[in-house]
């Protein structure tokens, strides 16, 4: 019997130079196919904060994908955390350096509130400058951030030394490129 590790760990796909030339993209997709294997996923992710977060944040676009999926399953509300441009209310912004270029994120300035606890979500960690950067949107309107949550960590781009002192919890870490 294969643990969920083994079973995500097999099912991801590697795709060389995406987006750019000497980047080994590790492709989600098929995992969000396996019907299967994403409800046990986020079935996963759900007994770990079940009761214990009063919000769920997800940064565009495919930290959307499982941090409104988490939402639902914790019957919490969920807050998008876009790219700069696309919200269309007065938001928060923090600019950072990505594997492949840099981005600005944003997110409305009313999302959060003091004393709220949120969990941030997104599918990889790599540099961590995106998971960083959410976190600190998140404070920056006086709510606390309980946990960052992860499908895949690239622990060989050291995103976890930017996110010192967090709780960050990762299905899959990939060790090497
Ligand atoms: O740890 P980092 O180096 O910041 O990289 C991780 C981020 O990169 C990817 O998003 P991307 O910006 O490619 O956007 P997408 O979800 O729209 O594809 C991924 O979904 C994370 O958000
Ligand atoms: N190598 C990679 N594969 C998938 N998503 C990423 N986000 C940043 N680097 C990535």
């Amino acid at each position: 019997m294969s643990t969920l590790t083994e079973r995500v760990t097999a099912t991801l796909r590697d795709i060389p130079d995406f987006p750019a030339t000497g980047v080994v993209f590790k492709d989600i997709t098929p995992v969000l196919a396996d019907g299967q294997l994403f409800a046990d996923v986020l079935g996963d992710m759900a007994q770990r904060w079940r009761g214990q977060v009063d919000v769920v944040t997800g940064i565009e676009a495919r930290g959307f994908v499982f941090g409104a999926a988490l939402a639902l399953e914790l019957g919490t509300g969920f807050v998008p955390i876009r790219k700069a441009g696309k919200l269309p209310g007065p938001t928060v912004a923090l600019s950072y350096d990505l594997e492949y270029g840099s981005a600005t994120i944003e997110v409305h300035d009313d999302s959060f509130h003091p004393g709220q606890r949120v969990l941030v979500v997104d599918d990889v960690l790599a540099t961590g400058g995106t998971a960083e950067a959410a976190c600190r949107l998140v404070e920056q309107l006086g709510a606390t951030v309980v946990a960052f949550e992860t499908l895949v960590e690239l622990a060989f781009l050291h995103g976890r030394d930017r996110l010192t002192g967090r709780d960050v919890r990762t299905l899959v870490v990939v060790d090497g490129e």
